[in-house]
């Protein structure tokens, strides 16, 4: 399957360096994007979809320039924006007629797509239901067979599971995944459990540069700093290991009397803390601070 490349990529909005000098090459399989707010996730979407051009540099699919390719482009892409609009009085079936239609899709070739697809997202029984009636987890997995109605081979998904239910993020998580086997997925998020969960590659955008890391599990071991548990019996003891230390994550134990503190420190934050492995959240928390 082609690789979708981005090859020397500068970008500014007026004199705001926003990337630079972005190289990364994007094979099959869920990619994570992540950064802090502001760090240029939705400005490399639109890199990506040829929407933005870059001041220097190229994003090459299979061969070519995707600038060159014009809207033969769109033809390999599928997006979810971060809020997708939905016309509430339609059904979800008429909804993908509709955009299928609109993509240019032939009448009998989209009926059996919309089946496919109405299947794949676990919405076979809403099919005739209309949408303003949905929930925010029906939407998102209508939004993806949306997404997926011209077969791309790129899937592109803003910020999917913001504000979705434990249950509709883990629906989402499979679909994903399911995906991913298939096709060049970019899923932008803040959510670490996500990453986790569907993505084995992330791309990091941190100070206009970005790095894509090929296998997340070896993310923690690269810290260069250690991971400590220790325990406090006062909550507001909490307070001071927060101003001293990077404080990755907090919970209650022995029946709610105590709390145990994970802390990212190179020094032995107190006499009875005790060494840890870092997770991925850790490292998150490492490599972006706050
Ligand atoms: N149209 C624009 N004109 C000028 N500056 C912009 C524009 N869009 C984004 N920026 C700036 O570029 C930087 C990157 O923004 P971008 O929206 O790509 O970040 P992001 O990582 O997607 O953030 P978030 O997680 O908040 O969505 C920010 O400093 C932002 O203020």
């Amino acid at each position: 399957m082609a690789e979708l490349i981005l090859k020397n990529v500068d970008f500014s909005y007026g004199k705001n360096k926003v990337l630079q000098d972005i190289n990364i090459v994007l094979e099959k399989g869920v990619t994570a994007l992540l950064g802090p707010n502001g760090a240029g996730k939705t400005t490399l979407i639109n890199i990506i979809m040829a929407l933005y051009k870059p001041d220097r540099g190229e994003v090459i699919y299979d061969n070519h320039n995707v600038r060159k390719l014009k809207e033969s482009y769109y033809d390999y892409i599928g997006y979810l924006p971060q809020m997708p609009q939905f016309y509430k009085n339609f059904t979800a079936a008429q909804f993908l007629e509709y955009m299928g239609t609109l993509k240019g899709i032939e009448k009998k070739e989209l009926k059996n797509k919309i089946n496919e697809l109405l299947i794949l997202v676990n919405l076979r029984d809403e099919r005739n239901k209309k949408i303003g009636a949905f929930s925010g987890g029906m939407r998102q997995r209508l939004g993806i067979a949306q997404a997926l109605l011209n077969d791309p081979h790129i899937l592109i998904l803003d910020e999917p599971t913001a504000g979705l239910d434990p249950n509709e993020r883990i629906r989402f998580r499979n679909i994903i995944s399911q995906i991913g086997s298939s096709k060049i997925v970019i899923l932008a998020t803040h959510i670490v459990s996500d990453v986790e969960c569907i993505a084995s590659k992330a791309i990091f955008i941190k100070d206009k540069h970005a790095v894509l890391i090929n296998n997340l599990s070896d993310l923690p071991g690269k810290m260069q700093t250690n991971v400590w548990i220790t325990q406090v019996e006062d909550e507001s003891k909490i307070e001071e290991y927060i101003v001293r230390y990077m404080v990755s994550n907090i919970r209650m134990v022995e029946d709610n009397k105590k709390y145990e503190l994970k802390i990212i420190s190179d020094e032995k934050p107190d006499d009875n803390a005790v060494m840890s492995l870092p997770g991925l959240e850790d490292a998150f928390l490492y490599y972006y601070g706050e």
